[in-house]
């Protein structure tokens, strides 16, 4: 597996990564962004694996977030892979909320996407691979995402919670099964039979675990897609019910934007730094 860098930018003492590849997983060329704290100059660093939302490529995050700043102060990496498979041969759709920028971290079954949209395996297998073979880290993980992506972040951790230590989302997509952004992209991937679903849906997951890794979630109470997208009460009602260790932060004045993600960055990278340590 060879990557290609395409850029670098100094950024908080540490360095900006753009890196470019062929992926086996979603047979395309795929860009992911990497920060890299100065402390990967003289030892191995953990990760913090960070999903994007609907619309977004590698760059939203690292752009507009202000994270490199906590991950140069607690010794971490950060990974951002773009949110779906690219180019003009892939399967597209003119909406934002389905084809490209819009994979949902599921390995799609369906025609046409199935042939390239396998983002689940390229998050959990491919990647973190290419990343550990190339770079100065060392194997231990997190993971955090936002809307989509913390949708992604929630589902994959749960499936895979011997690879990371830690589970933080911002305005999650928390039961993509209830809603029209979910229940749209899901048809689309996975079929239209609601059974196979369940596979993907936080919600769905946590009713069925008796423990999780530790989780944070914050959520804004202005967000315009809450009541109808996002269904954070429904999974704050799972929680309570379970008495599973996630904690969910419903925010006064905050909508589902970047500058939300801007004002909380510190303390979700805080509390990855926490059970990177250990
Ligand atoms: N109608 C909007 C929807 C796109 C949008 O809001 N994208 C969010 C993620 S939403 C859930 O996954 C986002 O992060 N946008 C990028 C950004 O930098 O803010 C539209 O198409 O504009």
């Amino acid at each position: 597996m060879t990557i290609e860098k395409l850029s670098t930018n100094t950024v908080f003492g540490g360095e900006h990564i753009r890196f470019k590849h062929r992926s086996s997983t979603l047979a395309c060329d795929m860009i992911f962004a990497v920060f890299l704290p100065s402390k990967a100059k003289t030892t191995p660093v953990p990760v913090l694996y960070w999903l994007s939302g609907l619309t977004c490529t590698d760059e939203n995050f690292m752009q507009k977030a202000g994270a490199q700043q906590y991950a140069e102060k607690h010794g971490i990496a950060i990974v951002a892979p773009d949110t779906s498979p690219r180019g003009e041969d892939i399967a597209n759709d003119p909406s934002y909320d389905l084809g490209q920028g819009a994979g949902f971290y599921v390995n799609a079954t369906q025609p046409p996407w199935q042939a390239h949209y396998q983002m689940y395996s390229y998050v959990t297998e491919e990647l973190p691979q290419l990343v550990e073979q190339h770079l100065p880290v060392s194997n231990k993980k997190a993971i955090s995402g936002h809307s989509m992506g913390g949708h992604g972040a929630l589902t994959i951790a749960l499936k895979n919670k011997d690879m990371f230590t830690s589970i933080s989302a911002f305005s999650p997509i928390v039961n993509p099964i209830n809603c029209p952004w979910g229940q749209k992209a899901f048809t689309h991937y996975l079929g239209a039979h609601c059974g196979i679903w369940e596979a993907h849906d936080t919600c769905e997951l946590m009713r069925a675990c008796d423990n999780t890794l530790p989780c944070l979630i914050d959520q804004g109470l202005d967000d315009e897609f809450l009541k109808e997208q996002l269904l954070t009460e429904r999974l704050t009602d799972i929680v309570k019910e379970k008495q599973l260790d996630v904690t969910i932060r419903m925010q006064p004045g905050y909508d589902h934007s970047y500058y939300f993600i801007a004002s909380f960055i510190e303390e979700h990278v805080a509390f990855h730094a926490k059970y990177l340590a250990q």
